[in-house]
């Protein structure tokens, strides 16, 4: 069994304003993440994948209220911002700072938690930009977010986040505002990144197919409840909960090569 970097036992998330109708966005959660996975957080809108996200990241509103435990056993405590863990969001035109050049983003994370100086920073973040293959990334370091496209904003929002070897990429919707072809590069890019870094990837999306075509193993959440999880394979060719057979049968319909390669004979 490899080591687990993060335990949640019984976790329970409820926003403030949930509190009268004590609906809560996650429902007793138990889920193992081990070090160096690549795990697939799957569910429709406001299932709760956001929620558990930012439960992890400790970035949840304040006055929410959160029960139950979550463990880092590796770690020893939770993961800090940055450091011990990357954060890509859907939109990157909202995570970059639009007075900032790219280089500068960049550069900034691996100064403060690497403790390099600036020049080092900046040779650290053209060597970034060429890992997330960035096209001329002496000259991206000096452009702004605006003279980007999504994908090459989305590259540096990659670039930033794992900018101070974090053991932990976190990408919320990472994919979904971009385009197909842009899309399959990014998760490509993702999944070459984690590899190579060996780092634990959690992979945010509400597209199963999407997911299955690169991570180990998924967890399916609906209605703020873990309803299933397991590696790929037999999550998608035996799934156990009825709602997982559903997505899995809505995109066998739309006839997603990924998902169908893993389900041939
Ligand atoms: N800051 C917040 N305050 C109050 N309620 C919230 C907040 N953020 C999310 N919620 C609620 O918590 C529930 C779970 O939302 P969450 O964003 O985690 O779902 P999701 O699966 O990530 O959905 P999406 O894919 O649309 O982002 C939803 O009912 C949502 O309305």
């Amino acid at each position: 069994m490899s080591d687990i970097y993060c335990s949640l036992r019984q976790l329970s998330v409820t926003y403030r304003r949930d509190k009268n109708n004590a609906a809560a966005a996650l429902d007793r959660i138990d889920l193992d993440i081990a070090a160096g996975e690549r795990l697939a957080i799957i569910g429709e809108s406001g299932s709760g994948k956001s929620t558990l996200a930012r439960a992890l990241a400790g970035l949840l509103p304040e006055g929410t209220k959160i029960t139950g435990e979550m463990l880092w056993p590796a770690l020893g405590h939770p993961p800090r911002p940055g450091r011990d863990f990357g954060f890509v969001f859907q939109d990157p035109g909202t995570s970059l700072n639009p007075v900032l050049t790219i280089g500068e983003q960049i550069a900034e994370g691996a100064r403060r938690h690497l403790g390099l100086s600036w020049k080092q920073a900046a040779i650290r973040a053209e060597e970034l930009l060429e890992r997330v293959r960035m096209p001329q990334p002496g000259k991206a370091l000096r452009a702004f977010p605006h003279q980007l496209s999504g994908g090459q904003r989305q590259r540096v929002a990659i670039a930033a986040a794992i900018a101070a070897k974090p053991a932990l990429l976190i990408a919320d919707e990472a994919t979904s505002a971009l385009d197909v072809v842009v899309q399959a590069e990014i998760v490509r890019l993702l999944d070459g990144l984690v590899r190579e870094d060996g780092m634990t990837l959690l992979f945010i999306t509400h597209d199963i197919a999407l997911a299955s075509g690169f991570v180990d193993r998924i967890a399916v959440f609906r209605h703020a409840r873990l309803v299933e999880t397991g590696p790929v394979r037999p999550v998608l060719s035996a799934p156990v909960s009825d709602y997982t057979a559903a997505l899995i049968a809505s995109h066998r319909d739309l006839a997603t090569p990924p998902l169908i390669e893993e389900l041939a004979p």
